[in-house]
């Protein structure tokens, strides 16, 4: 059985609600599922799971927020190469450039992609909660 991690920052619920649906479509597709908040999650736990999705919403100026999720993040880059990820993410408005921009700094560090980035505006929707589990189940 895969061991999936779901890492998430969520401020006004609407990334979390996207971790959870993450969460449940791995755990459909037959993945043992871990859910942590961004201050449970460390560099040293990334080895213990076979796929990782993390979720941050659009902060600051298009960034990840900046404060506890993208110095966990940071942390974590030197161990994810060849790693199977997934990114996710709310946003309020623009063109998802944070997410663009995750994506690609994910790519640098040599991560396994296994879908594009799923994000949805503020509160995810029928179809932004069915995108979360289908990534889920690609990870799993
Ligand atoms: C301080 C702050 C900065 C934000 N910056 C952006 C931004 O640069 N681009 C964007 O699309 N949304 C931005 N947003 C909107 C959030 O990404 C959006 O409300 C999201 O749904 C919050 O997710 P959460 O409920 O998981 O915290 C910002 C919100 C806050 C509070």
């Amino acid at each position: 059985m895969s061991k999936v991690a779901v890492v998430y920052w969520s401020s006004t619920g609407n990334t979390e609600s996207m971790a959870n649906a993450v969460a449940d479509g791995a755990k459909e597709a037959g993945a043992e599922v871990t859910v942590f908040e961004t201050a449970d999650f460390e560099a040293a736990k990334v080895d213990e799971f076979d796929a990782i999705a993390f979720g941050c919403p659009a902060m600051g100026d298009e960034v990840l927020e900046e404060d506890e999720f993208e110095p966990m993040f940071s942390s974590c880059e030197e161990k994810l190469s060849g790693k199977k990820i997934g990114l996710f993410g709310s946003y309020g408005w623009g063109d998802g450039d944070w997410m663009h921009n995750w994506e690609a700094k994910c790519k640098e560090d040599g991560a396994v992609l296994v879908a594009d980035g799923v994000i949805c505006q503020e509160e995810p929707d029928d179809e932004a909660v069915e995108n979360c589990k289908a990534l889920g189940k690609a990870l799993a």
